[in-house]
């Protein structure tokens, strides 16, 4: 199926293109990287998502006849030439990404795009708006799978979440970070990803009572049926029929799966029907909790001795309610110059902290002897590699009195290449694959930088080189400043 996203782009991506074509320097080579600079939630790292959709996007970017019907009505009165190459226009850069389930943190690249400043300029809008929010919701999945390892985790966001799209590529963040199953059937269909789903109050209300409700379900799903029993009354009525209806499957040789509670006090109620149903001989009955949930409550659930064993988690989650947007952008780190050759550029702040860092650079994980990520290392593609016997400085420039040296060590590069001048080179892995990937981030980290409140902060330095151009950069551009501006002539 042909996405047409050429349009997905922000109007002024599209009117520097045009000035770059107008400006004959659209043909110029650039280099921008993606990156977030503040990590969600509070916590320790985050769960990189959206390189799928990133590939499908880059791989079919096409402008179509009705796109440049649509471009040439607008105010700016693009030329027609200008137009017409767009039409022409297919993405011919290099694209380096993580991948998808890798931990990632602040201030290192996760995507970096090489191509013309035509090109690499139009798809800025795409690759954070699919990066920023994928990211989010794993990373947000991720906390709940935290708080709950060993629990089946459902995630049952759709009718809540920020539009279809949202709802459908959620679902996948959210399996990838650990979820078991979604109720989005089109998440299903698409990527594979096993779908669950019980009854609303709706199918009771639909009944003269209850317990009819439950049979004639029970009848048409014998097979792990799950009951909702909190229409009326809980503990009184709802276990009670369902404790009815599991007996009725039982004679017919089938088994009940479980039962849902979706309002109440959840850690009560659940204790209480854990009880009924074990007196009934029910033990194998599961108890799905649902209701607003988050790795919060869920942890809190927990504490209280909540009998639950699967949690339906739905808009907290989808909706990244407590952080609804992971603040990534998109940084040119290089640019060709008129002579031809490449130099790094930089975006000054007077916050330290988001003064870009110039250059193209490369990402390795620094591995120590006992298998656990010791710090992430910043490097130019031009320097010499880390590599294990070869010693190697861990500096943070924000924490310089934070510094160790590391010699036995594997370095593992982080940035894989998806396009090579156009063409993609990366196979996109299956679902469950990117899912064993993740797992196997996590167990790669000590627990003190997974914890949910107030993690270690995982370190990512830069090279001595790179950390050196960045302050050549700053100080040439505050002695330009100083002398262009109001206060020149001081
Ligand atoms: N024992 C508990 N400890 C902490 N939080 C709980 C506990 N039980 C339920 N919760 C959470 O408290 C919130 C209760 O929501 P709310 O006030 O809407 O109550 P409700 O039972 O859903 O009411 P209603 O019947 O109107 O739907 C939900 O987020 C739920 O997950
Ligand atoms: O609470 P969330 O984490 O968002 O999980 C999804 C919620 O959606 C459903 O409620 P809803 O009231 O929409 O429908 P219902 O009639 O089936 O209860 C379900 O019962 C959950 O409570
Ligand atoms: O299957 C369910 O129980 C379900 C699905 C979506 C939203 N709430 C509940």
């Amino acid at each position: 199926m042909r996405r047409e996203l050429a349009l997905h782009t922000d109007k002024y991506q599209i009117n520097m293109m045009y000035a770059h074509w107008v400006n004959g320097s659209h043909k110029r080579r650039a280099v921008f990287e993606a990156y977030f600079r503040k990590l969600p939630f509070g916590n320790g790292f985050a769960v990189f998502a959206g390189l799928e959709r990133i590939t499908q996007y880059i791989s079919e970017l096409r402008f179509t006849e009705e796109d440049i019907r649509y471009l040439s009505e607008q105010e700016e009165n693009y030329a027609p030439a200008f137009l017409e190459e767009l039409l022409q226009f297919h993405f011919q850069g290099s694209i380096y990404s993580m991948k998808e389930g890798a931990l990632v943190f602040p201030d290192e690249p996760l995507v970096r795009v090489e191509g013309t400043i035509m090109e690499a300029q139009l798809v800025e809008t795409a690759i954070l708006n699919f990066m920023n929010y994928q990211t989010l919701i794993a990373t947000k999945a991720s906390r709940i799978k935290q708080v709950a390892p060993k629990d089946t985790l459902l995630e049952f966001g759709t009718r809540r979440a920020q539009e279809a799209d949202a709802a459908v590529w959620g679902a996948r963040a959210a399996y990838i970070s650990g979820f078991h199953a979604t109720s989005n059937m089109l998440a299903g269909k698409k990527f594979g990803i096993p779908t669950k789903g019980t009854h609303a109050h709706s199918w009771v209300q639909s009944f003269a009572s209850e317990q009819e409700a439950f049979d004639a379900y029970a009848k048409v799903m014998p097979d792990g049926v799950t009951l909702l029993v909190d229409t009326f009354d809980t503990l009184r009525s709802g276990v009670p029929h369902a404790i009815n209806t599991a007996k009725m499957l039982e004679a017919a040789g089938k088994r009940m799966n479980a039962i849902r509670l979706d309002s109440g006090d959840l850690a009560y109620l659940s204790i209480q029907a854990r009880k009924m149903l074990d007196e009934a001989g029910l033990d194998y009955v599961k108890i799905v909790a649902s209701n607003d949930l988050d790795e919060n409550t869920i942890m809190n659930l927990k504490s209280q001795g909540a009998a639950i064993d699967t949690w339906g988690v739905g808009t907290q989650l989808i909706t990244a309610s407590d952080q609804p947007s992971l603040g990534g952008v998109y940084k040119l780190v290089e640019i060709e110059s008129p002579a031809g050759e490449m130099v790094p550029t930089i975006k000054i702040s007077s916050n330290p902290e988001k003064v870009s860092t110039p250059g193209k650079k490369e990402v390795f994980r620094i591995v120590g002897p006992k298998g656990k990520a010791l710090a992430d290392y910043i490097s130019f593609p031009g320097e010499q590699e880390p590599r294990s016997g070869r010693r190697l400085k861990l500096f943070n420039p924000l924490h310089p009195y934070l510094q160790k040296y590391v010699e036995k060590y594997e370095a593992v590069s982080m940035l894989e290449p998806i396009f090579v001048n156009g063409f993609q080179v990366y196979k996109l892995p299956v679902l469950d694959e990117i899912r064993r990937y993740h797992q196997e981030q996590i167990d790669l980290f000590w627990p003190e930088y997974l914890r949910k409140l107030n993690p270690e902060v995982y370190r990512v330095n830069l090279s001595e080189l790179v950390w050196t151009r960045k302050q050549q950069l700053i100080a040439e551009h505050m002695m330009t400043d100083l002398n262009d501006g109001p206060n020149s002539e001081i």
